[in-house]
């Protein structure tokens, strides 16, 4: 019996319109096999022991937080391009970039290593991690286990988990396996129906992204009203479309903990100086 749904089964019925997020999923499923045939598994799981020691990443932004008088922290992201801006910094220097940002007060640092959308490579965050003394997450839209590894072979501390890309129980067990190899993990939703698999995954870091990826645009009271609805203990990061000190200090008077910012930065001729506004660092 087919299981899976075609247009003629179900004349008439309106298809959900595939979203951003599938069409990098379904590119990242071949990404993998090609991995996997290139570097097996117990291959990779060898190599995680010559694996530098992974930095606190949840540590730096669990600190002082707002709630108890601390400011907002700052994930801040190494992005080259976007679907959403396109090219949004062709003159683009990655260990330049995130040392501006580690100068500038940044708490994290993310690295896009995402290639076909985002133009960006493990390589980078390799330089990257050897550079800075930052901690650093791979962002990246990781939906199997070769994936994590990798990331802790190449020197991530963190790895970012989004749960609109996996089934409760596959993001349980990666969340598992980043743990198991010394990360932290980030767990990002966008759809108030998965926070309850982001709970049970026993996850201490959650993002929610403020970005509908059915139509790019962004709304800051989207990670506000999610904000709401987790339990205090929880350390909140607020994801996408924050671009000024206004931004910044919206969040941390709701509360949040930190803000992952990519875009609005990295389009600045001067990083550092727009890392230090944002910040408030300048006032
Ligand atoms: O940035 C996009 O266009 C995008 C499109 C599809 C899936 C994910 C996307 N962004 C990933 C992110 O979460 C952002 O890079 C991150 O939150 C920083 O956002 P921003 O400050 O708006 O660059």
């Amino acid at each position: 019996m087919a299981i899976g749904r075609s247009p003629s089964q179900f004349a008439g019925a309106v298809e959900p319109m595939a979203t951003i997020l599938d069409k990098i999923v379904a590119v990242k499923r071949e990404e993998v096999a090609v991995a996997r045939a290139a570097v097996p598994l117990a291959e990779l799981r060898r190599q995680v022991a010559d694996a530098p020691p992974a930095r606190g990443f949840f540590k730096g932004l669990a600190a002082q937080r707002p709630r108890d008088g601390g400011p907002i922290k700052l994930i801040a992201e190494v992005k080259k391009a976007s679907p959403s801006a396109g090219v949004i910094r062709a003159d683009f220097d990655p260990v330049a970039i995130a040392r501006a940002y580690a100068a500038a007060g940044a708490t994290c640092l993310s690295v896009l290593t995402d290639a076909p959308h985002f133009q960006g490579s493990l390589d980078y965050l390799r330089a990257i991690h050897s550079a800075v003394d930052l901690p650093v997450l791979r962002k990246d839209f990781l939906i199997d286990e070769h994936q994590v590894i990798e990331a802790r072979v190449a020197g991530a501390d963190a790895v970012l988990l989004i749960a609109e890309c996996l089934s409760p129980t596959q993001l349980a067990d990666l969340h598992g396996l980043a743990k198991e190899l010394g990360m932290d993990a980030l767990v990002e939703f966008y759809e108030p129906t998965n926070l309850a698999a982001v709970l049970a995954c026993g996850a201490r870091l959650v993002g929610v992204n403020n970005r509908n990826l059915h139509t790019f645009q962004i709304d800051l009271g989207h990670c506000e009203q999610m904000h709401r609805e987790l339990p205090a203990e929880v350390v909140f990061v607020a994801e996408s479309g924050i671009r000024t000190r206004a931004d910044a200090e919206r969040l941390q008077a709701a509360g949040i903990d930190a803000m992952l910012v990519g875009e609005s930065l990295m389009g600045q001729a001067d990083i550092a100086m727009a890392t230090k506004a944002l910040l408030g660092a300048n006032a």
